[in-house]
């Protein structure tokens, strides 16, 4: 049977609206205990990438598959999912409508209550448990959401915005919360517009715009595979003369410290040596891409 420790799979995935193409041939791997983070602007295609995982939504044509097989229905009443629209009852209580959904899939009474008790203790909603949704903060609501999408332990997590409107301890809470599915084996995705949390949690990176996969891998493969020839140093004094450098482009020049890109043909050793030739270099080393940066240049 399938489980957790297996992948999830989506290979030339084709979806139109009317004469509008919104997802062309979207293909991307979401790993076993793998945290896939899944960015894209305003309209490039999660949410439907999302809708067609869940089959809430059909594709055109392509497969989502797990464990080398299409999924099927009852693979997807074991996948969690927090969908863009939310989904919870304003009226009724935190803890009555994770008992309900654990319910629904099919846990026992006494499993779905252990669940629901650990996941509202661990997010910090023990002592609203009992309220109304309506009466949460709209922190606490997008809190109870995840809980309602983690409670019937599902062995594939699929959470559209999950961090959104959440402060920075309540993403730790949150991640710490996911990364301990993503430790026993599931394979986690996740949409979301705030690059720098993204790029923390991550362990995966899928890059689509305008409906196409533009660049997927780990974040290390990601940054490395964009990683320009740059380098930053700082000397003692100023730094200035590295603008008359050869096959030095400097790029940005703050007094003892500068950031510059080499030519092909000349190797970082011997910038390093030109420099500590004038005096004492205190730190050199290459500039790592950040993601909010291959973003750009991969969206652009
Ligand atoms: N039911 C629908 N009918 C027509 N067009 C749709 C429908 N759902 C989505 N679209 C269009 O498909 C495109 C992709 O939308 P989608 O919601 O998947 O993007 P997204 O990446 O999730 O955006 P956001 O970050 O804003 O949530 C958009 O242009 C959207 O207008």
């Amino acid at each position: 049977m399938k489980g957790v420790n297996d992948a999830l799979q989506l290979e030339q995935v084709n979806r139109r609206f009317g004469d509008r193409q919104v997802l062309t041939d979207v293909t991307f791997e979401v790993g076993a205990g793998r945290m896939t983070g899944f960015v894209g602007a305003n309209g490039a295609g999660k949410t439907t990438t999302m809708r067609i995982i869940l089959g809430v939504l059909a594709a055109d044509s392509g497969t989502v598959s797990w464990c080398g097989a299409p999924l099927t229905r009852d693979d997807r009443r074991r996948v969690g999912y927090m969908p863009e629209e939310r989904g919870l009852y304003p009226k009724m209580s935190v803890r009555e409508q994770l008992i309900y959904l654990g319910r629904l899939h099919g846990l026992s009474a006494d499993r779905v209550r252990r669940n629901a008790a650990d996941l509202l203790d661990r997010l910090g909603l023990g002592e609203r448990a009992d309220d109304p949704l309506q009466q949460l903060s709209l922190g606490n609501q997008q809190r109870a959401q995840i809980a309602a999408a983690l409670v019937h332990d599902p062995v594939l997590l699929v959470l559209d915005e999950p961090f959104s409107g959440l402060d920075p301890l309540a993403v730790d809470v949150v991640v710490g919360v996911l990364r301990e599915r993503t430790a026993a084996g599931v394979p986690v995705l996740f949409s979301s517009h705030q690059l720098d949390v993204v790029e923390r949690l991550c362990d995966d990176l899928v890059i689509i715009a305008a409906g196409q996969i533009r660049a997927a891998g780990t974040r290390s493969e990601l940054r490395a595979s964009f990683a320009q020839p740059r380098y930053e140093i700082r000397v003692d004094g100023d730094a200035g003369w590295l603008r008359d450098q050869d096959g030095v482009a400097l790029l940005d020049l703050d007094g003892d410290r500068a950031v510059f890109d080499l030519d092909p043909a000349t190797d970082e050793q011997s910038a390093l040596h030109a420099a500590l030739s004038r005096g004492p270099v205190r730190a050199f080393g290459p500039v790592v891409p950040s993601l909010a940066e291959i973003f750009r240049e991969v969206t652009r």
